[in-house]
C-alpha cells in the first residue's frame, strides 16, 4: 500500500501528522498510551480499550507478528491505533501473520510514523485528550467520553460454558465470570488451574448467577467509566455477599462502588506492564500489568470490613480491597497478566485455594 499522510487532530490543538497504516481512516476517541515494550496484539483485542485510540510510547511495533494464541478477545474493539515505526517483516515462531495484514482485517484505522512520544507528553500534560484520525488537519475532534453503554458492546450475549482440561477431581470447581468486556486469559487462567468456566453477560441477575451454583464468581474487567454501571451495585453486591468473589479492574471498581466507596480518574491512567504494586500486609512489590483510566479513591474507603489491600508505589493509588471475614478480594491490576510479567498469578491460587480445599461450597 502506499503510504499516504494523515493525521491525528487534538481537542489541545495539536495536529501530528504521520502515515496511514491500513486502509481505514477515520476514529473518534480517548487517547490513551501504553508503555509495554512488547504485547501489542494483547492490547490492542484488550476490550477495555472499546472507544479508545491507543498509542504505543514503545516505538518499535509489528516486529514479532500476529499469531493465533494471544488474542484477549476474538474482535478488537479499540478505535484506533497510533505507532511510530511500523514493522512489516515480523521474526517469529508463532508469528502467522503481520500487523497491517491484522489492521485490515479487524478494520482498525491505524497511523504510523508518528511521534508517540510527544503524543504521550501531551497526554500527561492535559489528562483528558480526544483526538480524531482523519485526512483533514482542520477537523476538528468529537468529545467521545460519554458512553454508558460501552459494557453492553463489549460483553457476551449469551452465556459461553468452558470445561477444563486439568482437573484433578472429579468435580471441577466452578467458576462464574460476569464479563463487563474479560479478557480471555482470565478464562485460561482459571481452566488451567482446574476450574470450569462459565462466562455470562455483565447485567445477569443474582438469581440467574445462583442458578449456575458457582463456587466463586469473577468480576472482569471492561471498558469506560465504572459510575455508569452503579446501577448494578445492588445486584452486584448480593452476588459478592453470597459467593466467594474476585474483581479485576472495573470489577475491582464496582465492588468498591456496590459497598460504599467512591471512584475518580486518575490523571492520565496506568496502563503498560511494569506497574510495581505494593501488598501491605508482606510489604512485597509486585510489578504488575495495568490498563485503567479510573481508580477507587483511597480516602473513600471506610467501609468498617474492608481495608486497602494494595498500593500502588508510584502514586499511592487504591491497587487492592479485601474483605476482613467474607472471601472477597478485589485488585485493580491485571494477575492474568498479557501481556505482563506472572508476579500476581498467586492471587488466581489464594481466590479458588478458598474453595477447594474446603472441598464443599463456601457461602452460598
Ligand atoms: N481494564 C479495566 O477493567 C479498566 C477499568 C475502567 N474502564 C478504567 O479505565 O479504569
Amino acid at each position: 500500500m502506499p503510504e499516504t499522510t494523515g493525521y491525528l487532530v487534538l481537542n489541545t490543538g495539536d495536529v501530528l501528522e504521520g502515515k496511514w497504516l491500513s486502509s481505514y481512516k477515520y476514529a473518534d476517541g480517548e487517547l490513551v498510551f501504553n508503555t509495554a515494550m512488547t504485547g501489542y496484539q494483547e492490547v490492542m483485542t484488550d476490550p477495555s480499550y472499546a472507544g479508545q485510540i491507543v498509542t504505543m510510547t514503545y516505538p518499535l511495533i509489528g516486529n514479532y507478528g500476529w499469531n493465533e494464541v494471544d488474542y484477549e478477545s476474538i474482535q478488537p474493539s479499540l478505535k484506533g491505533f497510533i505507532v511510530s515505526t511500523p514493522s512489516h517483516n515480523p521474526e517469529h515462531y508463532e508469528s502467522k501473520y503481520t500487523l497491517v495484514e491484522m489492521l485490515e482485517k479487524h478494520k482498525i484505522p491505524a497511523l504510523s510514523h508518528i511521534d508517540t512520544r510527544a503524543l504521550t507528553k501531551i497526554i500527561r500534560k492535559h489528562g483528558e485528550v480526544y483526538g480524531k484520525m482523519t485526512d483533514n488537519p482542520e477537523d476538528k475532534p468529537v468529545n467521545t467520553s460519554v458512553n454508558p453503554n460501552i459494557v453492553s458492546t463489549v460483553s457476551v450475549a449469551e452465556k459461553i460454558t468452558y470445561k477444563t482440561n486439568n482437573s484433578t477431581d472429579q468435580k471441577a470447581p466452578h467458576v462464574v465470570v460476569v464479563d463487563f468486556g474479560y479478557k480471555h486469559s482470565i478464562a485460561h487462567s482459571l481452566l488451567e488451574l482446574g476450574c470450569d468456566v462459565t462466562v455470562v453477560p455483565f447485567d445477569t441477575r443474582f438469581i440467574e448467577v445462583q442458578s449456575l451454583a458457582p463456587d466463586g464468581v469473577v468480576l472482569s474487567n471492561g471498558p469506560g467509566d465504572p459510575k455508569a454501571l452503579a446501577h448494578l451495585s445492588t445486584n452486584l453486591k448480593q452476588i459478592a455477599d453470597h459467593f466467594p468473589t474476585m474483581g479485576i479492574c472495573l470489577g475491582h471498581q464496582l465492588i468498591a462502588l456496590a459497598y460504599g466507596a467512591t471512584t475518580k480518574r486518575l490523571p492520565y491512567g496506568h496502563r503498560g506492564s511494569n506497574h510495581p504494586v505494593k501488598d501491605v500486609q508482606t510489604g512485597k512489590v509486585m510489578i504488575t500489568s495495568q490498563n485503567h483510566g479510573y481508580v477507587v479513591d483511597y480516602d473513600s474507603v471506610k467501609m468498617d470490613d474492608w481495608y486497602v489491600s494494595h498500593i500502588n508505589v508510584n502514586d499511592k493509588s487504591v491497587e487492592g480491597l479485601k474483605h476482613k471475614t467474607k472471601p472477597l478480594m478485589t485488585v485493580q491490576f491485571h494477575p492474568e497478566a498479557h501481556p505482563g510479567p506472572i508476579d500476581t498469578h498467586h492471587l488466581f491460587v489464594n481466590f479458588i485455594k478458598q474453595f477447594i480445599t474446603k472441598g464443599e461450597k463456601q457461602h452460598a
